[in-house]
């Protein structure tokens, strides 16, 4: 069985990495990728990643902020169905993405209604984690107006840099995948103190280990 796990950044996935150094699992042959922050970084190292080892199964670990201010920092959850929430026009103080101005169609393939769903299909286990849906964007979200044109337009629960630009990637190459994303903070004004980015990490790996484990 071979497993490609990504991450934007080597921190992300850090405890993971020295649990692999020690641990040996003679079922798996498990490749690491640190693709980069954003989608373009994600698009280009993860195409090229798939093409040259072509993985049973990919998997994206990474923090993420979340929208409902109800959830615990630290909640660690599946992406089940993504979708882009930067590209397009802005029309005076309107934001018009790609298929609102019909560039793009809502069932463009790899899209399913103007979204890149994960059809959780050819994955040995799929982890007992909550299935929510995420945006991916290029700036961080950081201002009010920003996160409510999100809520409106995406109704979206968790917003990442890269999960879009990894779910396109594993659809059109037909690779089973998963996203797993820890939250690590709240989409807001933007406020760094209230960030908990080490808890985030440590439930995240904990979460993937726990995965990897389930194998051996
Ligand atoms: O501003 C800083 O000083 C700073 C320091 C460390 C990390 C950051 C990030 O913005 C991390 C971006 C990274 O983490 C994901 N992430 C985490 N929270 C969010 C969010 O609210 N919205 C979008 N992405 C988020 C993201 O996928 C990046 O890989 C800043």
């Amino acid at each position: 069985m071979k497993i490609l796990v990504t991450a934007a950044t080597p921190f992300e996935i850090q405890p993971f990495l020295d649990h692999l150094a020690k641990q040996n699992y003679p079922d798996c042959q498990i490749t690491t990728l640190i693709g980069g922050i954003g989608m373009m970084h994600t698009a280009f190292q993860l195409g090229r990643q798939l093409t040259k080892m072509r993985p049973d199964i990919a998997i994206q670990a990474g923090i993420a902020g979340c929208f409902d201010h109800s959830w615990e920092i630290g909640k660690v959850v599946i992406i089940d169905k993504e979708q882009v929430g930067d590209l397009g026009v802005e029309d005076d103080h309107a934001f018009k993405d790609l298929f609102d101005i019909q560039l793009w169609q809502p069932d463009m393939p790899p899209f399913t209604n103007k979204q890149l769903v994960n059809p959780l299909d050819n994955l040995p286990f799929i982890p007992e984690l909550p299935r929510v849906s995420g945006v991916t964007i290029n700036t961080v979200s950081g201002s009010e107006r920003t996160r409510n044109l999100l809520v409106e337009k995406y109704a979206p629960e968790v917003e990442s840099m890269e999960g879009a630009a990894f779910h396109y990637a594993c659809l059109l190459e037909k690779i089973p995948f998963l996203q797993f994303r820890s939250i690590s903070n709240y989409v807001e004004v933007r406020d760094k103190s209230k960030w908990n980015i080490p808890l985030a990490v440590r439930t995240l790996n904990e979460s993937l280990i726990k995965y990897i484990e389930q194998w051996n």
